[in-house]
């Protein structure tokens, strides 16, 4: 994996929001097939750094390659030309819309009758039911039932069957099990690694250090903007990067991952 292209490669990116040093000198490399961590504290430059990978910001100076390809503009468009799916808790789905409808947003098939355009809802039914069963969800619920009905893990795992469907090469799942129960976070967990097994860059932002560390190859700390970890989970233990964020990335030698 070391020797391969990184699917995403960051190098020495510096951001500046007006006086604020939001992104400092910060490079890292991310694999396909990789589950990675993104840990830190509040404020620490983790959404940052994920908004400049989906092009939302433009970096100060310094670079970000896709495939060795460097971005020569940002634009909010970069995600989806990059296949990159985000995964929040709280956005992602519209309440009032089916399952199916959820799960075509903004890609809905069309037939034609006559030559007049219809929504395409054989299809659309018949593909996100298969997507919803692999992916977990109960099987009294139908792809016709309105998002409102699934609970928070239901959520989750619509969001990822669509971003697996749909052929995307990254999901970056912020914070993907706040609020969930026990086994919700587990199912949610599950399928994190599922997708990384299945060959997708998955980034994980978490407060959390312990319930990635279990999950993840790779843990990145940011601290202050300043990237001040960058460790394979075999080479440091949960507690040892714990110690690392609870001193501000000012103690532990670093141990490169790649
Ligand atoms: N558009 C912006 N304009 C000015 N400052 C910003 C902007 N976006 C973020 N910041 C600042 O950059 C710093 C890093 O914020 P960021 O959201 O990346 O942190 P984070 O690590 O994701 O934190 P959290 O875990 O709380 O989400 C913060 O001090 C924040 O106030």
């Amino acid at each position: 994996m070391a020797n391969s292209t990184p699917l995403i490669q960051v190098k020495n990116l510096d951001l500046h929001f007006g006086a604020f040093h939001a992104l400092k000198n910060v490079s890292v490399d991310f694999h396909a097939g990789e589950l990675i961590g993104l840990v830190g504290d509040n404020g620490a430059g983790k959404t940052t750094l994920i908004r400049v990978l989906c092009g939302i910001y433009a970096p100060t100076s310094g670079g970000v390659f896709f495939d060795g390809n460097k971005v020569e503009k940002f634009h909010p468009k970069l995600a989806i030309d990059q296949g990159i799916e985000t995964i929040q808790q709280s956005v992602g789905l519209c309440d009032n819309l089916s399952i199916a409808r959820n799960f075509y947003l903004g890609r809905e098939p069309v037939k034609r009758v006559l030559g007049i355009p219809f929504l395409d809802m054989g299809k659309m039914r018949e593909k996100s039911t298969r997507v919803i069963r692999q992916f977990g969800l109960r099987a009294n619920v139908s792809a016709d039932d309105e998002v409102e009905r699934l609970s928070g893990g239901e959520r989750q795992s619509v969001k990822i069957g669509r971003a697996v469907e749909f052929k995307n090469r990254v999901v970056i799942m912020d914070e993907p099990t706040n609020h969930l129960s026990v086994r919700e976070r587990e199912h949610v967990n599950e399928l994190a690694v599922q997708l990384k097994e299945q060959g997708l860059l998955v980034i994980y932002i978490t407060h959390d250090i312990f319930q990635v560390h279990r999950l993840a190859d790779r843990i990145v700390i940011m601290e202050n903007g300043e990237k001040v970890a960058d460790a394979t989970t075999d080479s440091m233990t949960a507690e040892e990067l714990e110690e690392v964020i609870r001193q501000g990335g000012r103690v532990v030698e670093k141990r490169e991952a790649v």
